[in-house]
């Protein structure tokens, strides 16, 4: 296919309520996908990689939330792209490759030579158009975007060995139990339009199955992933398994960063990725400590220009500072995620933290974790309308909306 005929859409899930509980108490208040990154909803960090896609007709954002949620932003990025952005709401969740295939219809108005894929939870540089390349080279009906994690970590994710030469995808496991491969899925794809003919078949040999079990009692006893329902269709198992070793998917290993967003205290590690990579990408967004902001800034920071802080707070790195927020004189924040409305007061500390929408920390208080961000309580998290009163000490907790503390708590969760 020739350069004037190729059409490239992509295609970003975002999945909807009932998949972002460990996200809880935040996504209380705001859907995962539109949590402040880097002060950037989530879902913005791959829609503006989108923008790199030569040759790019549409974007979709799929998922279960209700439309009026995605409304406001996508019709605002969509505008500040001149790009057309657009929400697609499954009545109930179909699954990853479900859920494309639920909007097959539409997606293929747009007569596509490829879809890109992507997981609206992973924090990377989403080398989109190297992928397209290296797609081109390998041929075949998709090409996964991988990277090597520790060994430790890698029964999270989607295990696979590939060619070492011909790059093609021989092996895939879900979450193995036991070791396969350090090199994993980052939920990143490109595809052609066949992928809609695979997940077409996967429905297919789930509807037969249903049937032949209709007349066998000793079947229908067995509670195994045979009785999905034949419209859910998993990307992983029910299509990359299968596939892997038929000369249809290949890989393209990025050696950039790549990390998960599952939980809050992820968030704010993938925040500070997000803020070094603006350092290359758009210095623009950065706070240089001149100007109104005087404050004393070091490493990357973002600070929403409405945001007003004192210019004896020291700020940085890791720090995220959104609309409206007040920071008070010799405040001192590293590494956190302050949202709209808060208010930090003088000489408070805030450290490996996200401090909920409409806060306050008082006087000399301080508000921290130990910085693991895996770890349960790695991390403190204040959802909506906490007050942490003058001079309170709070140590990876997880403080639920609108309660007031007026006495230091440590590794507790507060309801
Ligand atoms: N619209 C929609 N989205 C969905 C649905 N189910 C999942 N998603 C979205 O699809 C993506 C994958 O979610 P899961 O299927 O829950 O898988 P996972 O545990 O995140 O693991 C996947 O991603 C890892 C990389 O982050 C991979 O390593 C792993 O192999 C797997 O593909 C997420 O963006 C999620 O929001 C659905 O029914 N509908």
């Amino acid at each position: 296919m020739g350069i004037a005929e190729e059409r490239v859409v992509a295609v970003i899930m975002v999945g909807g309520p009932t998949k972002g509980t460990r996200f809880r108490p935040l996504s209380f208040n705001i859907p995962k996908p539109l949590f402040p990154l880097a002060g950037q909803p989530m879902v913005h960090h791959p829609i503006s990689a989108c923008q790199k896609i030569p040759n790019l007709a549409r974007i979709y954002l799929i998922g279960f939330y209700e439309e009026r949620e995605f409304a406001l932003y996508v019709s605002s990025i969509s505008n500040d792209l001149k790009l057309p952005v657009r929400y697609l709401k499954e009545d109930k969740p179909h699954g990853s490759a479900g859920g494309l295939y639920n909007f097959k219809d539409v997606i293929m108005e747009e007569d596509p030579s490829h879809i890109f894929l992507l997981n609206c939870d992973v924090c990377c540089s989403f080398p989109l158009p190297q992928m397209l390349d290296a797609h081109k080279k390998h041929g075949g009906m998709g090409t996964i975007l991988v990277v090597k994690v520790s060994p430790e970590s890698a029964s999270e994710f989607g295990e696979l060995v590939a060619d070492p030469v011909t790059n093609e995808l021989l092996h895939y496991t879900e979450k193995p139990e036991t070791f396969v491969s350090d090199l994993i899925n980052s939920g990143v794809y490109i595809f052609t339009p066949d992928i809609f003919t695979a997940i077409e078949g996967v429905s297919s040999q789930r509807k037969d199955r249903a049937n032949l079990r209709r007349v066998s009692s000793f079947e229908a006893m067995q509670q195994d992933t045979r009785s999905l329902p034949a419209n859910y269709v998993r990307l992983d198992q029910d299509i990359l398994s299968p596939l892997a070793g038929k000369k249809q998917l290949y890989i393209y290993e990025t050696m950039d960063f790549w990390e998960q967003i599952k939980t809050p205290g992820m968030s704010i590690k993938c925040s500070a990725l997000y803020l070094s990579q603006f350092r290359h990408t758009s210095p623009h967004l950065l706070a240089n400590g001149d100007g109104i902001k005087k404050a004393c800034i070091i490493g990357d920071v973002y600070i929403h220009p409405s945001a007003k802080v004192h210019p004896s707070a020291k700020i940085g790195p890791g720090v995220s500072i959104s609309a409206n927020a007040r920071i008070g004189a010799g405040a001192r924040l590293i590494n956190c995620i302050v949202l709209d409305d808060v208010e930090i007061k003088e000489n408070a500390v805030v450290l490996h933290a996200i401090v909920g929408w409409k806060s306050s920390i008082g006087r000399w208080a301080r508000v921290q974790g130990r910085g693991d961000y895996n770890a349960k309580f790695g991390v403190t998290i204040l959802g909506e309308s906490v007050a942490v009163e003058d001079e309170v000490v709070v140590i990876s907790s997880i403080v639920l909306p609108h309660k007031t503390l007026n006495v230091g708590v440590q590794d507790e969760i507060l309801l």
